[in-house]
């Protein structure tokens, strides 16, 4: 079943399949356009998902018929989503393709196909699949079967963004897979650098290689140099028989993740300088010395010059680790972001739990004031907290954690720049400024609260009474 607004879809699709057999095709197809309108579903999408209703879904968005799709994510992120489980909103769940369609480097519209178990493994059915995959992004590498093959589980299709700041660094980082240079990625905690430096890993020649990661904060001083380097069996009391590789040598021709390289205390940086210079490890207590052939990646979230400045980090290793550079922007400098991993997140959640929320348009405008200190994972995890908690499908501002509501009012209130306090007279008294900034703070809140004097006390830090007096004073 198409309509006419199809046949842009259906030229890119049907490169390699005559289009007279879309209907007979066994394999269940939806095609939404640009503004996530569908335009095509065949014969056997409709007989899979078995809603009658679901035919007048034709030149409607596919959202307000089913809400559970993830398409209008792909149309965002250009990002193919291949053998992910999904469940519909019929209750039925199967495993998807989710392949964007591309008009140059322009997303024209999402192809959905529903790969049913036991399609899956009919020999047809897949060489049609490919076939479209294959049409649609000839140059498209299927990287379903690349996850963990080296213990990197992310590559850059899992960064999730619409922000042409997070664009230009993960073409960077790209440029930079493409070298064996040691990398320094900075950023505040949670902005994704664990995120790059996997994706780097496995957009290297590298990929097939072992991604190993080490803390440098998590373990004590006294551990690290042994989870480094390893030791030979009975190197010390307490150390196991057998002995102990390090992580240098468990990521030997692969990529080894130094996190959190500002926490790496003096005595280990010098050792590990020299590892580094020498390209050889020796294990403690051993006596024979191992070529090692390792990509560094480190990160940290730390200002590196100020250490240097106070003589807790060596400049020496800060220039070997430094040849290549990331500084990834924390989420509230690119708060265009925040909608679109809302919807990530929930989605996510969705396709874990089949539990599934919508966030409302004040709720997502509220949260992307929010300051978002530990960024992404904070994000994340407020997400969940949110919908764990959710009773209704529809999430309203009433949800929002007080914390949270807190700063993003305090906030408000800083974002009103002092031009607007002053009302445009300079010549005001600071007691007046005061009252206008106090008026503003409180009007915002009981906005938030939708008029709810008791919240709005407690969010302000008052009681009722004060409030009703300041209102009062106020002429409110
Ligand atoms: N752009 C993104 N799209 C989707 N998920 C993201 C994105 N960036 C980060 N995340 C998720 O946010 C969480 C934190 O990311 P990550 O661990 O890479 O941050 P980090 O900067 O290394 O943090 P830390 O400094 O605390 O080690 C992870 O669950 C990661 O998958």
């Amino acid at each position: 079943m198409f309509n006419e607004q199809a046949d842009k879809h259906l030229e890119k699709l049907f490169q390699h399949i005559p289009k007279s057999l879309f209907d007979e095709l066994p394999l269940p197809i939806n095609i939404v356009d640009e503004n996530g309108i569908v335009v095509v579903m065949n014969q056997a999408f409709l007989s899979f998902y078995g809603a009658p209703d679901f035919k007048n879904a034709l030149g409607r968005p596919l959202l307000e018929f089913d809400h559970t799709t993830r398409l209008p994510i792909v149309l965002k992120t250009g990002i193919p989503e291949v053998g992910i489980p999904h469940h519909f909103a019929t209750g039925k769940v199967a495993v998807v393709d989710r392949i964007p369609i591309f008009d140059g480097e322009q997303v024209i519209g999402a192809a959905g196909m529903v790969v049913i178990e036991g399609l899956e493994s009919h020999e047809n059915a897949k060489r049609i699949r490919e076939s479209i995959i294959q049409s649609i992004r000839p140059d498209w590498d299927d990287n379903t079967d690349q996850r963990n093959a080296s213990g990197a589980k992310y590559h850059f299709d899992h960064i999730i963004t619409q922000s042409p700041l997070i664009k230009h660094f993960k073409d960077r980082a790209r440029s930079f897979a493409a070298t064996d240079l040691p990398v320094l990625i900075t950023g505040e905690s949670g902005v994704g650098k664990e995120l790059f430096a996997q994706s780097i890993h496995h957009h290297s020649d590298r990929r097939n290689k072992p991604f190993v990661s080490i803390n440098c904060a998590a373990i004590p001083e006294t551990l690290l140099e042994s989870e480094l380097f390893g030791y030979e069996a009975g190197a010390f009391t307490g150390a196991s028989r057998k002995g102990k590789l390090g992580k240098f040598e468990l990521a030997n021709h692969g990529t080894l993740f130094l996190d959190e390289i500002g926490d790496l205390p003096l005595s280990m940086q010098s050792k590990l300088l020299r590892v580094l210079q020498e390209n050889q490890v020796e294990r403690i207590g051993g006596n024979e010395v191992k070529s090692i052939n390792v990509r560094v990646i480190s990160a940290t979230n730390r200002n590196l010059h100020d250490k240097i400045k106070t003589q807790e980090f060596r400049s020496d290793l800060y220039y070997r680790l430094n040849v290549l550079n990331l500084n990834i922007p924390a989420l509230r400098e690119r708060a265009e972001d925040i909608e679109l991993l809302i919807e990530h997140f929930s989605s996510l959640f969705y396709q874990k739990t089949g539990i599934y929320r919508k966030f409302n348009a004040e709720v997502i405008q509220l949260l992307s004031r929010y300051p978002w200190p530990g960024n992404i994972r904070e994000l994340e995890n407020i997400v969940c907290r949110i919908i764990v908690i959710a009773e209704d499908e529809i999430i309203g501002k009433e949800l929002i954690p007080d914390e949270i509501l807190q700063e993003i009012l305090g906030g408000f209130a800083a974002s009103n720049d002092t031009a607007e306090m002053l009302g445009g007279q300079p010549h005001n008294s600071l007691a007046e400024i005061i009252k206008r900034i106090e008026v503003k703070i409180i009007e915002d809140t009981l906005e938030i609260c939708d008029n709810n004097k008791s919240k709005a006390a407690d969010l302000l830090g008052i009681d009722r009474m004060t409030l009703y007096r300041k209102l009062k004073a106020h002429d409110r």
